[in-house]
């Protein structure tokens, strides 16, 4: 049995839109004591309001429609996202919308764990406290491109 001190510190994506920001700040103050422990980071506007509101130390990219889901997918193209919630508003038109199915779309490429909606956030947040997420860890980092200097940096960047 592994103990939550010998598990592996995961790469954790957290996004919401706006009409969903409200969620994901309640959703994640529940889960504040297993997220900590992770490198977090997020889209500009939902970073700003999980530093703030919910005290975790997330880590900020740019907000979403100025190219935050670009920079995320970049990181997942480098496999140095292990899991993502994305907290996303199905009854809005993004202006970003092309930026959001790239996202996803990239996910689904390297197998990332993905959670669009709240119900799936709650059983990823479990599986990660459950440490089912642990094999991500053996994935992390081996990118398609070999050598890639890209990637090599941002995996420094982010240890
Ligand atoms: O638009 C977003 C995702 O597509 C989220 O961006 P913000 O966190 O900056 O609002």
């Amino acid at each position: 049995m592994v103990s939550p001190e010998q598990r592996p510190t995961l790469h954790i994506a957290l996004i919401a839109h706006d009409r969903k920001k409200d969620d994901l700040v309640r959703l994640l103050t529940a889960y504040r004591p297993l997220l900590e422990r992770h490198v977090l980071f997020a889209t500009g506007t939902t970073g700003k309001r999980l530093r703030e509101e919910v005290g975790l130390p997330v880590r900020p990219f740019a907000s979403g429609p100025y190219g935050g889901d670009q920079q995320i997918g970049a990181l997942i193209a480098c496999n140095l996202v292990d899991a993502v919630i994305f907290l996303r508003d199905p009854l809005t038109a993004q202006p970003h919308e092309p930026d959001v199915s790239a996202l996803l779309r990239v996910a689904d490429v390297y197998d990332v764990p993905i959670a669009t909606n709240e119900g799936t956030a709650e059983v990823l947040l479990r599986a990660l406290g459950e440490g089912l997420l642990d094999f991500r860890a053996v994935y992390r980092g081996q990118a398609h491109d070999d050598g890639n200097d890209f990637c090599r940096r941002c995996a420094e960047a982010l240890a």
